[in-house]
């Protein structure tokens, strides 16, 4: 992945909610680029901050409430200096985004092709005749079947499949560079899954867009992810390319997800469990690794003090060192669970 490809740079990014009184940081210090031609998946467990980090870089959060430091640099801009006016220009033109559920992002009361022409009213010159075309060109290309008859629906007459092509449409209409899509087919079926991972995957080439894909689901990612970065408890934890966390995994908490995925070649049944919980923002620790205490077994000397980032070879990187000599109990047989 060439450097020159790079448009959204994101620079130090932590940003903490305001509880009682006072500020937790959700995500910390959080650096990672993404580029044109590419689907970059942030996994890791509910509560892990993935969510927060899409709607950081979307300016989705109330400045009351929120203190966001850092740099969010997408194509010279950065995003994180913007009031809400410079982030309207962004936002559905330049960024679209795609949420999880589909029926809460649409208007029930609106006819599907008003709600697709509305972005490019708001973003474009477009005359109504030239709507009109791209809405039905939006619809082919998201795969529905008869675009002309969908345009004219409303989203009650619609599946859940086809209304997430619709918030696709939406979010594709005025080609944006970056699109971010947060769990987007969670709601749905296995099957139906599948058809909107292709869509995704078919739009990225088309458009030449990178992709943010926000999901706690592995299965998603080995499907769809060209690079991934595993998230836990506000930080990343590793990131490299799809085939390096699924073939070379190399931190505690990447291996642990992988292992307690449901294999469709495994007959045994006992998925791995990752003893206790991702610890509430309260009670986040500061210091050290954030992970250890749900790896009791692993000694304090193998975790640094304060784990950085370490680049392992062909941007392949892992935080902390305790990485080097991990193993489950199961595999060194001296440590019961
Ligand atoms: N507005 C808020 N006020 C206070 N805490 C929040 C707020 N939004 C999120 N959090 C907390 O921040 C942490 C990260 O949440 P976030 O929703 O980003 O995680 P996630 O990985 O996206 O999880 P999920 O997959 O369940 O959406 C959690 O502890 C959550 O409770």
């Amino acid at each position: 992945m060439g450097s020159s490809t790079q448009f959204l740079n994101i620079k130090d990014v932590s940003t903490a909610f305001k509880i009682n009184g006072k500020y937790y940081d959700a995500i910390s210090h959080i650096n990672l680029e993404v580029h044109h031609d590419e689907i970059l998946a942030i996994v890791g467990e509910s509560g892990c901050g993935k969510s927060t980090l899409a709607t950081t870089i979307m300016g989705l959060h109330d400045p009351a409430e929120t203190k966001i430091t850092g740099e969010v640099d997408f194509e010279g801009t950065n995003l994180l200096k913007l009031d809400e006016a410079g982030y309207n220009k962004f936002r559905g033109a330049k960024i679209g985004m795609i949420f999880q559920d589909p029926l809460s992002a649409l208007n029930p009361l609106k006819r599907i092709e008003e709600q697709i022409s509305e972005v490019m009213t708001y973003h474009t010159n477009f005359t109504a005749e030239q709507k009109h075309k791209r809405v039905l060109e939006l619809l082919d290309q998201v795969g529905i079947v008869n675009p002309e008859r969908t345009a004219r629906q409303f989203p009650h007459e619609l599946s859940g499949g086809m209304r997430q092509r619709v918030i696709i449409a939406i979010a594709i209409a005025c080609k944006p560079d970056l699109i971010i899509a947060d769990e987007p087919t969670t709601a749905l079926d296995v099957t139906i899954q599948a058809q909107i991972l292709d869509v995704l995957r078919d739009i990225q080439k088309e458009n030449h867009a990178g992709i943010i894909l926000i999901t706690h689901d592995l299965g998603v990612v080995a499907e769809t992810a060209d690079r991934v970065a595993v998230m836990y408890a506000g930080q990343i934890v590793e990131e490299g390319t799809a085939e390096q966390i699924f073939n070379t995994p190399k931190h505690p908490y990447t291996r642990s997800l992988l292992r307690s995925m449901p294999q469709r070649d495994n007959e045994n049944d006992d998925l791995y469990v990752i003893q206790g919980n991702i610890p509430s923002l309260q009670r986040m620790p500061h210091d050290g690794d954030r992970f250890a205490p749900r790896i009791p077994w692993v000694k304090d000397s193998e975790h640094e003090a304060e784990p950085t980032m370490h680049d392992i070879g062909d941007n392949h990187k892992v935080r902390c060192t305790c990485y080097k000599n991990f193993e489950f109990p199961d595999e060194t047989g001296s440590v019961k669970l």
